[in-house]
């Protein structure tokens, strides 16, 4: 682990380019460093360890050092460093590097904005994915057998091809029977041959693609359920965008990897060994030049093959960035009317499309000229292969059809070796790809939804007490938030929370929640410690959580409502609709109950949104019932209809309030006010106003407020 900080004038750019000042001076640490990338987000820097050979790293590091320094020195030193590679250049570009990282410190001084701890890349675990292959393993080994079984019969076309050129042209020589007598036999053989591979084909290619598909369901399935097991802090640390992120691009990447490694993989090694058995049969001289020829070339191939990659993969990420801004343009497309931005947004949009289309232009006329020389060195090879095994055929030390053989058998070791290449950097994206899915598959949340697993047998008074609870988030562990905090919540009572803003209220219903547990103290139900029971019951039967902007699923209101309870009959549904005022609002609706509300509940108003989210806490007739700020959002009549409901709601009930207008928690039994992570005020509005302590200073300020 280790330390970075990101400068603000780094923050605009992509991720190698960033200068991080690495807090450590070790090469050995600049060394991993550069494999992390930096991308800023909106709430912070992300991070993400990227797939990248040790050439690519090298050549990132030197980049960024020679550029830095370039653009101290308004000079371009060490520009022929950049072409060469090796263990010496890694130090020197380290060194480099961290020594104008030092120097980029001392300029952004007072710019340093962030600091960030990275953890360490996740790594592929290979019981893991064997845990997921074991059901499918018969399919798995018959993909295997039928891809090994076509390499092979591949491996034995270029030598029949080889024996029908030989048949012509002993035909032509000697002329002995008809033509097609003499052709039909090493024909009818070839044809066999080719449709015996067509079958293999088709039959591993059906296997693999079953199996590969029945893996990456099995995996998003787990993993969606890893997900959702993983306890509020959890998504607290993690972005949302990047754990779907994990469900499907890297999922689907690791699929692709799989398969392709798999049935390419296999095969490519296969041919490229039966074919250079082959060609040494054939010809050991001719094999002779193509051993020295042909590697070359492959390589040269793969490394600007790995060059376009890169281009595609960084073209793809600006397509994406593109998507990006058009994304949070739809989805926040009332903020961006309201405040006239969309001239804005459709330059950023167009700025980051005209870049990716450039980024493309610049791919495609280097796919364009990768592709002319490829065809000019494949055909070069055809040639001097012809010209070479010609030679050898004069001087009767190789026939036509083993010339023909020699021609088709190194164009499939050529084939294959330039597939090996393309797959090792597949295989490298792919166990990345899966080390991070499995990275979250095996994580184990600290808060288990089967907790103690207990159910009380008596029936609940509802009685909570919070005793000596200190808290700090797991996000922020220096920043305590509740100090030796005491309350009792006592049966069918409502006890309200005030205080100043960021006091800690909605931290104490989070912890009543199970969402977090305290760092010391118990919060007790019944006198039961609520990390002893059984998590699922407790947040599903026992507390009623109803906060200020209530989320809506895009299904119908019935649904929505009945999400509280599942097995509710719609004459409960209603019922609960009755009790939250919501029935009259519900039933004026053309569809009724049948009323989609949109995405996140965006076709209802604030109000009526409230109202279902009462009815849906009210369904399963909860003990306990907490209102964050319940009707804080609303306007005054939505408030009083609304007020209405939750009077209704609390009766028999014990009820945790936490609000900010003190004017709605008047009637509630029991006021506590909050300060520094502690209740330092307690009693009935009558007897804190009496007081004139910090609930009076509340009640002043707030009043104060209301009439300016
Ligand atoms: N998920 C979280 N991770 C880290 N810190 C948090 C988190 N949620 C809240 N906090 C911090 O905890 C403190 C208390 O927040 P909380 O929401 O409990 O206050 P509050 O009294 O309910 O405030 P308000 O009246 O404004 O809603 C704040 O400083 C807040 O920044």
């Amino acid at each position: 682990m280790f330390q970075i900080i990101c400068s603000k004038a780094s923050i605009a750019a992509p991720v190698r380019s960033l200068s991080l000042y690495p807090r450590c001076s070790k090469t050995a640490d600049i060394w991993k460093l550069s494999r992390w990338y930096v991308s800023p987000g909106s709430t912070g820097y992300s991070f993400s360890r990227q797939p990248g050979n040790a050439v690519s790293r090298i050549w990132g590091l030197t980049q960024i050092a020679v550029r830095q320094s370039a653009s101290r020195t308004s000079k371009q030193p060490g520009v022929a460093l950049k072409f060469i590679l090796g263990p010496a250049v890694l130090t020197v570009s380290a060194r480099l590097f961290c020594h104008v990282a030092h120097c980029e410190e001392d300029v952004n001084n007072n710019n340093l904005v962030d600091v960030v701890s990275t953890k360490p890349a996740p790594e592929f675990k290979w019981h893991i994915l064997w845990e997921f292959v074991k059901p499918h393993l018969f399919a798995l080994i018959g993909a295997v057998v039928l891809a090994f079984g076509a390499a092979i019969l591949n491996i034995q076309i270029p030598l029949m091809l080889g024996d029908l050129v030989n048949v012509v042209a002993r035909y032509l020589r000697e002329h002995t029977g008809t033509f097609v007598h003499e052709i039909q036999g090493p024909a009818l053989k070839l044809l066999a041959l080719y449709g015996a591979q067509g079958l293999l084909t088709t039959g591993y290619i059906i296997l693999l693609s079953q199996v590969g598909e029945r893996v990456a369901a099995d995996m998003r399935k787990t993993l969606f359920a890893s997900l959702l097991r993983q306890d509020v802090a959890f998504f607290d640390a993690n972005k949302t965008g990047q754990l779907v992120n994990r469900l499907t691009a890297d999922i689907q990447e690791f699929k692709s990897s799989f398969k392709l490694v798999i049935s390419q993989g296999l095969r490519s090694v296969t041919q490229t060994v039966g074919c250079f058995v082959s060609l040494y049969v054939l010809s050991p001289k001719l094999t002779g030049l193509t051993v020295i020829v042909l590697p070359c070339l492959v390589g040269a191939g793969a490394l600007i093959g790995s060059f376009l990659r890169k281009l595609s993969r960084l073209a793809q990420e600006q397509v994406a960035k593109a998507t990006g801004v058009a994304d949070e343009a739809l989805g926040n497309v009332r903020t961006v009317k309201a405040f006239a931005m969309e001239e804005r947004e459709l330059r950023s949009f167009a700025y980051e499309v005209d870049k990716s289309s450039e980024m493309n232009e610049n791919l495609g006329t280097g796919i364009a000229v990768f592709q002319g020389l490829s065809n000019i060195a494949l055909n070069c090879i055809v040639l001097g292969t012809i010209f070479a095994g010609g030679s050898l055929i004069s001087q009767n030390e190789m026939s036509p059809g083993d010339l023909m053989s020699f021609l088709v058998a190194s164009q499939t070791v050529q084939r294959s070796m330039a597939s090996i290449s393309i797959l090792f950097g597949q295989m490298v994206r792919g166990t990345s790809a899966g080390a991070r899915v499995f990275e979250y598959l095996v994580l184990k949340p600290t808060i288990t939804l089967a907790g103690g697993g207990r159910i009380p047998y008596h029936s609940l008074t509802g009685r909570v007490d919070f005793m000596d609870i200190s808290f700090s988030y797991p996000t922020r562990p220096g920043h305590q938030i509740l100090n030796k905090f005491n309350l009792t919540l006592p049966p069918c009572k409502t006890v309200a929370i005030v205080g100043e803003s960021g006091g800690g209220k909605s931290t104490v219903a989070s912890l009543l929640e199970r969402f977090y547990d305290p760092t010391s103290g118990v919060v007790m139900l019944d006198g039961l410690d609520i990390r002893t029971l059984d998590l699922t019951w407790l947040r599903g039967q026992v507390i009623g959580f109803i906060n200020q902007e209530p989320v809506l699923f895009g299904s119908s209101i019935m649904e929505n409502i009945r999400f509280g309870k599942p097995e509710a009959t719609d004459a409960e549904v209603i019922n609960a609709a009755k009790q939250a005022n919501a029935h009259r609002f519900i039933t004026s609706f053309p569809d009724g109950y049948n009323t989609v509300v949109g995405e996140r509940g965006v076709t209802l108003s604030g109000g009526q949104k409230q109202r279902v989210a009462i009815a849906r806490a009210l369904i399963k007739n909860p003990s306990i019932l907490v209102l964050d700020e319940a009707t804080s959002a609303l306007d005054a009549e939505s408030e009083r209809v609304v007020q209405e409901a939750l009077d209704k709601a609390t009766r028999g009930r014990t009820v945790l309030i936490i609000a900010h207008r003190l004017s709605t928690i008047q009637g509630a039994d029991l006021i506590c006010v909050m300060s520094n992570g502690r209740i330092v005020e307690a009693g009935t509005h009558l007897e804190l106003l009496s007081k004139g302590g910090l609930y009076s200073d509340l009640i002043r300020r707030q009043r104060a407020e209301g009439q300016k």
